[in-house]
This record gives C-alpha cells, sequence and structure tokens, in this order.
C-alpha cells in the first residue's frame, strides 16, 4: 500500500486543517496511507511522524492553525540535514511528501525532491506571496480579520477625530494591506516600500482629513514612527495599532475551508499522476500543478490596477 505524508510549515495559516482533510480523504478514496509529521522539517528530523485516522481530521476543516503543528527549522537548509530526512522517509517507507506551507517551505521541499524524495507543495500562507499561485491558504482569512479591525479602528477615530495607523501583516508583500486597505476605506494604503511618509502626510493634507485609517503593510514600515510623523506634521492626535498575530488565528474562512480543502486532495491527485515534484497553484481560477523548479522561479506583484483603484478611492 502507497504511504504518503503531510506537514505544515512556516506561519500557520488558517485553512491548512481544511488542506490536511482534503488531503486525507483523497488518499483514502485511493487506498494510500497517510502519515502526519508533526512541527514541520523539525519533526521530521525527530521522526514525530504518525498515521492519521478519520478521526484525526473529521473536525479539523473549521479550526484555524494546524493539527500537526508547525515551527521554522533553519538547520534544514543545510545539505547534509536534508539527506538525513530523506533517509527518514525512506526509513518509513513514505513515497511522497506533501508539503503545505509558504515560498520558504517550497525552498525546503525542493531540496527534498533532489534527494530522491517525491514532494508536492500546497501554497499555506497568509501573506499571498508565492509568485506560482494567485491563491495562498490563509489569506482571505487573515484579510477579513484585518478589515473588521480597521472598521472597528476606524469608528472610534471619527469619533475622537483622530488618525490610526493600522499595520498588518504579509512579510514583504503588501497584499493583505492593499485589500484590507480598500475594503476597510482607509484614508491611505501603504502597501509597500516605495510610497514615503511625506507622500502620505501630503495625501491626508491634499484631501483636508481630519481623521480615519492610513493602512500600513509591515513591510513597507512600522505604525509607531509613522503615527508620530503624521501628528508631528498636521497636528492631528495618531494612534498606532498593530494587528500582528490575530491576523494568523480564529476559524478559517469558507473560502480558505474550500481552497484548501480543494488544494489538498489536488497535491493527492498529482501524486497519483506521478506528478511529485510538482506545487499545486491557482491560475485564472482553476487548479493545476506547476513543476516545483519552474513555480520557484515565478514572482508576483499586487496588481497595478488594484493599487492604482486604492489611491483612487483614498482621495474620496
Ligand atoms: N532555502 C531553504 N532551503 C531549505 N529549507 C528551507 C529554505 N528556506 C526555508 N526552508 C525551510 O522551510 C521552513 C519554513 O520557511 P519560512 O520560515 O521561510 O516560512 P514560509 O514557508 O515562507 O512560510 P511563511 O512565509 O508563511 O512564514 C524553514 O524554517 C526551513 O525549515
Ligand atoms: O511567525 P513569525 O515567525 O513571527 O513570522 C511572522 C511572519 O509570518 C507571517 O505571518 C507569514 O509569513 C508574516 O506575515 C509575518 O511577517
Amino acid at each position: 500500500m502507497k504511504k504518503i505524508a503531510v506537514l505544515t510549515s512556516g506561519g500557520d495559516a488558517q485553512g491548512m486543517n481544511a488542506a490536511i482533510y482534503g488531503i486525507f480523504g483523497r488518499a483514502q478514496e485511493l487506498g494510500y496511507e497517510l502519515y502526519g509529521i508533526r512541527n514541520g522539517y523539525a519533526g521530521l528530523l525527530r521522526e514525530d511522524i504518525v498515521k492519521l485516522h478519520r478521526e484525526d481530521v473529521r473536525h479539523i476543516v473549521a479550526k484555524g492553525g494546524t493539527i500537526l503543528g508547525t515551527a521554522r527549522c533553519d538547520e534544514f537548509k543545510e545539505l547534509s540535514v536534508q539527506k538525513k530526512a530523506a533517509d527518514i522517509c525512506r526509513k518509513y517507507g513514505i513515497s511522497d511528501l506533501i508539503v503545505i506551507g509558504g515560498d520558504g517551505s517550497y525552498q525546503g521541499a525542493y531540496c527534498l525532491s533532489k534527494q530522491g524524495i517525491g514532494v508536492v507543495g500546497v501554497p499555506g500562507t497568509i501573506d499571498l506571496d508565492i509568485g506560482c499561485t494567485e491563491y495562498t491558504i490563509g489569506f482571505d482569512t487573515a484579510v477579513n480579520i484585518a478589515v473588521e479591525a480597521i472598521d472597528r479602528i476606524a469608528d472610534t477615530s471619527e469619533a475622537h477625530s483622530c488618525f490610526s495607523v493600522v499595520e498588518v501583516m504579509g512579510r514583504r508583500a503588501g497584499f493583505i494591506a492593499l485589500w484590507s486597505g480598500i475594503a476597510g476605506s482607509a484614508r491611505a494604503i501603504f502597501a509597500d516600500s516605495n510610497t514615503t511618509a511625506e507622500q502620505i502626510v501630503d495625501h491626508l493634507r491634499k484631501y483636508h482629513f481630519t481623521s480615519g485609517t492610513i493602512v500600513l503593510a509591515e513591510g513597507a514600515g512600522k505604525a509607531e514612527p509613522m503615527a508620530e510623523i503624521i501628528e508631528r506634521e498636521l497636528h492631528v492626535h495618531t494612534r498606532a495599532n498593530v494587528l500582528a498575530f490575530i491576523q494568523r488565528g480564529g476559524n478559517p474562512t469558507a473560502k480558505d475551508r474550500v481552497y484548501g480543502s480543494m488544494m489538498g486532495a489536488y497535491a493527492v491527485d498529482l501524486i497519483k499522476k506521478g506528478k511529485n515534484h510538482h506545487l499545486v497553484c491557482v491560475k485564472h481560477d482553476e487548479l493545476c500543478g506547476v513543476e516545483i523548479s519552474e513555480g520557484m522561479k515565478q514572482t508576483k506583484e499586487c496588481s497595478a490596477y488594484l493599487a492604482h483603484l486604492g489611491r483612487t478611492l483614498s482621495c474620496i
């Protein structure tokens, strides 16, 4: 009987459990045994490997986080450690490993594939920063959490006639900032480091804003200094809010539950077709498999149209 395994790696993302659920469902349908590796590559190196059963996954779709746990494991960047991990997979008879994670986890999966282990990547990160796919599991939930927070902060900013800078996650990418800024009708959106604080101040002054939110991607700056600049230049009290890890928790939205389940099942389909050096991607709203070395080369920027729309709407 074919044995496959799954691990979650990097920052957790809402919908990772749904992906595990989808993987289990398709593996069960195809008669594969599914093993769960706890805590990412660190768990693989500790041989922390358990066989998954229906009762382990039956109730997890609605849960944030990941039942397997995740980790960051810098030692996995070493070739000797990657060889050890591949030997462990072979010791347990695991022919193919599904890695649910972000771009860094994909790097690790690519290294494992070069050691002869079949790997399929499922894009699981709230950042949306994997170049070969239009969607990554967790993004929709993180944006909705940010929008709810921005709506709440906007109310109290207006009540007190003050500004509030809201710093959102995304690592070096500005997708969460752009989407949540537009959805939260921010007075200004600071999605990347191309925009300067002076430009934001000029914009707020030009459109005579005296209250409201300024959404800031963490990769573009920090809320505290941005708030100080705005308050100093415009003489309006300005608060700093860092959303941080609330964006990574809570129950996944329906989109992340369905995309997670779909992408997980699709990963097993790719293994069945022998496409086990591939990444599960969404392109033009369709699922597809992209060969891992090709997929890792692809990059993407924020949609220019959406960025322009953000600027347009923030002038209203
Ligand atoms: N270049 C690399 N070579 C081998 N393994 C890597 C490499 N980069 C990252 N990894 C492995 O993947 C793990 C997760 O990577 P990273 O911490 O960058 O998170 P990620 O997968 O990008 O997810 P997120 O961006 O959501 O945090 C690392 O801790 C490490 O074990
Ligand atoms: O979980 P850590 O290691 O603190 O990393 C935080 C980073 O992880 C992410 O949440 C996902 O990559 C980023 O948005 C954020 O910058």
